[in-house]
This record gives structure tokens, C-alpha cells and sequence, in this order.
């Protein structure tokens, strides 16, 4: 699914009356339809009180007219609070005379607005995607006298006063709703940790934009879902063998951290890898052989650290980073890897961090590099951002000059290739927020990057969504808290599963 700009959401609405040669007030019926049936659904007249909706002056304020008409058939008490403004959308003057008249109409000015009673039920029309400067005056004032309310808030299409796809001055005001919802595609702010407390939960409702031009607009921010999944993950062939699916190294662990080693390596058995070989510090040879008896194992000379590579002639990929430490013998290890590298190669955790703490290596990586840091492994790459905005287009930068795809990890976690082009990812929970569950992730990138038949893409696509998936259905037996990294590969097989395509007939 494509993640649309404002504009770009202005465009669709146009092409949507114009492919079906409809009003604009036709589609603003339809949308505030889909609200109020999303709404109704979950909120009976009994458990609703009166419902008050604030109306914007334009096309959103319209939204909340339609809504307020529509509750109203449906048995729900409502009144309706009017921002002053000098000038309406058309939609907005054609809807405003429809109100029923038993439904109660206010304009909401400064220095005389209505108290707003703890736990009221309140719909947020004010403003959405045409929101074109930050909030000030009468705006400003009545979205803080909503915050301050304690209400129960659903916005329509955004929280008013937050840009779709832009960051907000630092004081402007936002609504803080509980929920959000939103029409046809999620809107890039609602997928940023910075507007998590205006945003609430956020819910997608189809109002039937066009198609053609969904399908045709030139996007260069994408949802993961399981439609943009489709195809993208062969069957296993009949008669496949282990060289199949390729042979991956895996480089990791230290003293004290064999546990990330043995986390990665389940994950990249569980990934489908062919074979699997894991080099560790002598100190962890009895630890992965026991705990991971389908891996080989390797050596190294050094007890406590990595110190060296292995010759690299018989490996498909390579991965290198969980539980490393950054000791200088495993520095120059990953330098020498860089160097010498001819496969796909996968960089997570302390191998981030010894690039970050060595920049000219950066200059070594090998294109098409799949690297998996959280924001502060990033923020080591880069340069602190100034918001999540800001990380994104760091981000951006990052894939583009290095020609390598990252995975900027976190609830929606963004994967940025070297076209430039973010991919957000739908699946995961903050189940996820435990030790080791990047690990899991760097284990599962590593065999998909082995798999030959897998575009570079495609594989670090697959491995987000699967390894999301994998917590979700684990979180399904442990609940959120009781997961731990260790639930998740044995859930990678079925997540996968339900990616891969069947044989065609
Ligand atoms: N996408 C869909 O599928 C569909 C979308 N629909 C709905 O349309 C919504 C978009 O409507 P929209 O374009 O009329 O913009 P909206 O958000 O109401 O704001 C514009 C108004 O606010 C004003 N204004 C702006 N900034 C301001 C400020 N800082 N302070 C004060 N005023 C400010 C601005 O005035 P101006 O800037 O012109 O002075 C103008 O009057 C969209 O979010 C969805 O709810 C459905 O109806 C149909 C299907
Ligand atoms: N709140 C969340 N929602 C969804 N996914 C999350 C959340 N928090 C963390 N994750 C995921 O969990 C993983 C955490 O990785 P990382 O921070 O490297 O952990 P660790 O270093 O302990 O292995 C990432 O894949 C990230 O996307
Ligand atoms: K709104």
C-alpha cells in the first residue's frame, strides 16, 4: 500500500469524482458514512452521552456536519461546536443547513467556550488534510481547552493541528485523541513516536478512492503489507536441497553475550536457511553446539572476542553484529570483511557501532548492504535528528549515498533503500520492546539474504513483516509483556508461511 502526501491525498479525492463522476459533497457523504459506522460499531447511544462535534470551516469541519446528521438518525443525542471563521469550504455551506434542527448548534469563541465535562464523547473535525499553517488565535484556544477536557476524543481523518506529512513548530497546539480515523491510507504522522500522544490509536476506513489512481500516483513512501508482499516469496521447490536456500555465516557473540549468537542463529534456521555456519569466541563453542545443534560452529583463536573471518569461499551471505562487543580485533575483523566481502552482507547491533565509532569504513560497504540499527545505533551512523522527521530524511540520505538498504527499527519500522524509497512495516507489537528481539531480526535478514532467489528488496521486506508477524503470534500465547526473544523463531515458519506463494497451476 502507498503512503500518500497531503497533496497527494488532495489528488486522489479529485481523481475519485472525476473517474466516478460524482459531487464532492457525494464523497463527503461517504466518508462521514464509514466514520459514523466505524463509530457506531463500537459506541452504543446508551454508552455514548451527547456527543459533541467540533467542526473545522472546511471539508474536514463538513466530515463532522455529515457525522453529527448522521448520529442523530441514528438515535445518538449530539451538539454541534462551530470554530468561527470568515470563510467555509462549499462542502461544509452545503451540509451546515442539513443539520437536523433538534440537533443544538454553537459557534465556540475565545474567552466563551462551553465547559467540556470529563469522559464527553467528542468528535474532532476541525481540521485534516488541509491543514496549512500551524494553529494560533481561536484554533489554538479551543484545541487546548479540548486537551485540557480529559475527553474521549476521535478525530476524523488526522488530530487537528498536526500536518500529514510534516513536522509541527515545537508550541503549537494538537489534539490528543484516543483515536484516530483515518480515511483510505494511513497518513505519514500517524506512523512517527513524536505524535504518538495526539494520534491515540489510529484506524483506517475505505472510502473508495480511486483505483486508477492509486494504483498510478508515484509514491515514494509504502505501508508492508501483505498485499505488497504478494508474490514476492517462491514455494520451496519440490526438489529443493539445502544448497537451495544457500549457505549463510553468521558472526557473533562475545563473553557474556553468546545468548544474541544463539537468538540469530535459531531466527536464521527458522528463516529457511540451507546451512548455517556461526563463527564464535572460543568461549561460546559448547554454548552454541549445544543450543543450537543444526548449526556448524567455527572458532575463533580468540577466547573472549572476535578477532578474525574465516575463509569466505563457501557462503551465500553473511551476517555480523549480535552480541560482537567492539574490542579493535573485531574491528579490524569487520574491516577486513568489508574489504573482501563478495556476498550479500547483514550489519546489526555492534557492527553498527564500530562503523559509527570509524566512519571512513562506510566508505567500504559493499552495495546493497542490509544494515538493521534502532535510532541511537542511527543516530551513531549520522547525526542526532531533530525529529522523527528529520531521522527520516537521514535516513534517506544514508541509503542513497551508501546504495545500501536500513532498517530503522521500532514500532513501524522503516526499511529506506538506495532508490530512496521508504518502506514502513505493519506488523509487530511492543511485545517486541524486549533484549534480544533485534537479534531475531538480524538472524532472519541473514537467511534471506542467503536465499538466492530473493532480490535484496525483497528479502529485507519479507524479513520486517515475518519477523513482526512472528511477535504477533507469539503475543497471542504470552501476551505482550510475557514475550521474550526466544518466543519468536518458532513462529518465523508460520509467518512465512502465510507469505509464501503457491505454484501456479
Ligand atoms: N481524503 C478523502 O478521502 C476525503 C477527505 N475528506 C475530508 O476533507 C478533509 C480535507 O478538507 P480541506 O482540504 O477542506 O481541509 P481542512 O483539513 O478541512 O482544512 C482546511 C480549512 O482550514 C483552514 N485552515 C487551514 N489551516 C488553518 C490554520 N492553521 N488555522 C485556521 N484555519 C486553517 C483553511 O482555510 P485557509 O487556509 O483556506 O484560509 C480551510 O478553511 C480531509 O481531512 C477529510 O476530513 C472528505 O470530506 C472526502 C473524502
Ligand atoms: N513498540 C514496538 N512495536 C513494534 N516493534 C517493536 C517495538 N519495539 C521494538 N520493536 C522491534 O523489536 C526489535 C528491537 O530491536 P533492538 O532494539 O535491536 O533490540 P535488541 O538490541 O535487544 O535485540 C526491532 O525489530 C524493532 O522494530
Ligand atoms: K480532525
Amino acid at each position: 500500500m502507498k503512503l500518500l502526501t497531503a497533496a497527494q491525498t488532495r489528488q486522489a479525492d479529485a481523481a475519485t469524482l472525476q473517474d466516478e463522476g460524482i459531487r464532492s459533497v457525494a464523497l463527503m457523504e461517504r466518508a462521514a458514512t464509514v466514520f459514523t459506522d466505524w463509530l457506531t460499531a463500537r459506541l452504543a447511544p446508551t454508552d455514548a452521552g451527547e456527543i459533541l462535534v467540533l467542526c473545522g470551516p472546511g471539508n474536514n469541519g463538513g466530515d463532522g456536519l455529515v457525522a453529527a446528521r448522521l448520529l442523530h438518525e441514528r438515535g445518538y443525542r449530539v451538539r454541534v461546536g462551530l470554530l468561527p471563521a470568515d470563510k467555509h469550504s462549499a462542502d461544509f455551506e452545503h451540509n451546515r443547513p442539513r443539520l437536523p434542527a433538534a440537533v443544538p448548534v454553537a459557534d465556540w469563541r475565545p474567552g466563551k467556550l462551553p465547559p467540556i465535562e470529563p469522559g464527553t464523547v467528542v468528535i474532532d473535525a476541525l481540521f485534516g488534510t488541509g491543514l496549512r499553517r500551524p494553529l494560533e488565535g481561536a484554533a489554538a484556544a479551543l484545541v487546548r481547552h479540548l486537551n485540557a477536557a480529559r475527553a474521549r476524543v476521535v478525530s476524523i481523518d488526522l488530530p487537528s493541528g498536526l500536518f500529514a506529512d510534516a513536522p509541527q513548530p515545537k508550541d503549537s497546539p494538537v489534539v490528543e485523541a484516543r483515536h484516530t480515523v483515518t480515511f483510505e491510507l494511513p497518513k505519514l504522522a500517524l506512523l512517527l513516536p513524536q505524535n504518538a500522544r495526539s494520534v491515540g490509536r489510529w484506524h483506517v476506513v475505505p472510502v473508495g478512492l480511486s483505483p486508477r489512481f492509486l494504483a498510478e500516483v508515484d509514491a515514494d513512501m509504502h505501508l508492508v503489507d501483505a498485499a505488497l508482499l504478494a508474490g514476492r516469496l517462491p514455494a520451496r521447490p519440490t526438489f529443493a536441497h539445502k544448497g537451495t536456500f544457500g549457505h549463510a555465516l553468521l558472526l557473533a557473540g562475545s563473553k557474556g553475550k553468546l545468548g544474541a549468537a544463539v537468538l540469530a542463529a535459531r531466527s536464521c534456521l527458522r528463516g529457511g536457511v540451507g546451512l548455517l555456519t556461526v563463527q564464535v569466541p572460543a568461549v561460546g563453542y559448547a554454548v552454541l553446539q549445544t543450543a543450537v545443534p543444526e548449526a556448524m560452529c567455527l572458532v575463533d583463536p580468540e577466547k573472549n572476542h572476535l578477532s578474525e573471518l574465516p575463509d569466505l569461499q563457501p557462503y551465500n551471505a553473511v551476517g555480523m553484529g549480535p552480541g560482537i562487543g567492539q574490542d579493535d580485533d573485531t574491528r579490524a575483523a569487520l574491516e577486513d570483511l568489508l574489504g573482501s566481502a563478495r556476498v550479500p552482507l547483514v550489519l546489526d547491533a555492534d557492527a553498527l557501532n564500530l562503523l559509527g565509532a570509524n566512519r571512513p569504513l562506510l566508505d567500504l560497504l559493499p552495495p546493497d548492504t542490509l544494515l538493521t540499527p534502532h535510532p541511537k545505533e542511527f543516530e551513531r551512523l549520522t547525526e542526532p535528528a531533530r525529529d522523527d522527521y528529520h531521522r527520516l530524511q537521514l535516513l534517506r540520505d544514508f541509503a542513497r549515498q551508501y546504495r545500501c538498504y536500513v532498517v530503522l527499527k521500532g514500532a513501524y519500522s522503516c526499511l529506506a533503500a538506495p532508490d530512496g524509497q521508504l518502506y514502513f512495516n505493519t506488523t509487530g507489537n511492543p511485545g517486541l520492546a524486549t533484549g534480544g528481539s533485534g537479534d531475531v531480526l538480524t538472524g532472519l535478514c541473514l537467511a534471506l539474504r542467503a536465499d538466492k532467489r530473493l532480490a535484496p528488496l525483497d528479502a529485507a521486506l519479507l524479513a520486517i513483516y515475518a519477523h513482526g508477524r512472528a511477535a504477533d503470534l507469539a503475543a497471542a500465547h504470552t501476551g505482550q509483556a510475557g514475550l521474550i526473544a526466544g518466543d519468536l523463531p518458532q513462529y518465523i515458519g508460520q509467518a512465512l508461511q502465510e507469505l509464501t506463494t503457491a505454484e501456479e497451476f
